[in-house]
C-alpha cells in the first residue's frame, strides 16, 4: 500500500543484497519524463496502469538480480501480481492503516496523485477502503510481512539463493 514502506526497505534490501534497486515509479518518471501527478493528470489513471505494467515487464527483462519497489496499486491491476510472482519472490507489507496514514500525513502527498487534496479524515477513510479492497491481491505475495518494523537480515535470508 502507499505509505507501507516499499522504497525505504526495497532500497535498503537491494543494498544488503549486493543488487540493482528500481523503484518503479521512479523508472516510469524516467522513461516518460512527466512525474506521476502528471502522468494521472494528462492522462487519467487507465493509461498509467498501462504504462505502469509495461515498464514492470521492461524492469524485469532489463535486470537480472533487482529487487523492485512497486507502486501501492501495481499488484491490483492486470495480472501483475502473477506476473511478478513468475517472476520472482514478492513480499507484502502489511502494516496497520493507522501507521500508514502517519507516515502519509508526514510526507508530500502531492507526489501522490490518489491522495492530494484529500483531509485527514477523507485520507483514513480511502486508506482504510483501499486497503481493504486491495488485500485480496496484496495476499498473493510469496511472503506477508506484518507491523511496522522489520527484520531485514530475516528478509534478505528469505531471498538469498
Ligand atoms: N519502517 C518505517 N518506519 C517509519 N517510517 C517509515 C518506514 N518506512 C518508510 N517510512 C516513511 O514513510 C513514508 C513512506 O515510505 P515509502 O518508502 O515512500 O513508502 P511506499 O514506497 O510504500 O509508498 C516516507 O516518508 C518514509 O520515510
Ligand atoms: O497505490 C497506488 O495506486 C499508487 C501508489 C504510488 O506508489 P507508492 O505506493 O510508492 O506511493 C504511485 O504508483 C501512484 O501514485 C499510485
Ligand atoms: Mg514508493
Amino acid at each position: 500500500m502507499m505509505g507501507a514502506g516499499k522504497t525505504t526497505l526495497g532500497r535498503e534490501l537491494a543494498e544488503r543484497l549486493g543488487y540493482t534497486f528500481v523503484d518503479l515509479d521512479d523508472y516510469i518518471e524516467q522513461r516518460e519524463g512527466h512525474t506521476i501527478a502528471q502522468l494521472f493528470e494528462s492522462e487519467g489513471q487507465e493509461q498509467f496502469r498501462k504504462k505502469e505494467r509495461q515498464a514492470l515487464e521492461a524492469v524485469v527483462h532489463q535486470y537480472n538480480g533487482v529487487v523492485v519497489a512497486t507502486g501501492g496499486g501495481t499488484p491490483c491491476f492486470f495480472d501483475n501480481m502473477d506476473f511478478i510472482n513468475q517472476h520472482g519472490t514478492s513480499f507484502f507489507l502489511d502494516v496497520p492503516a493507522e501507521e500508514i496514514m502517519q507516515r502519509l500525513l508526514a510526507s508530500d502527498l502531492s507526489v501522490r496523485p490518489l491522495l492530494a487534496q484529500k483531509n485527514e479524515t477523507e485520507l483514513k477513510d480511502f486508506i482504510v477502503k483501499t486497503l481493504a479492497a486491495r488485500r485480496v491481491y496484496y495476499e498473493q505475495a510469496s511472503y506477508t510481512l506484518s507491523g511496522k518494523r522489520y527484520n531485514i537480515d530475516q528478509i534478505e535470508s528469505l531471498v538469498k539463493p
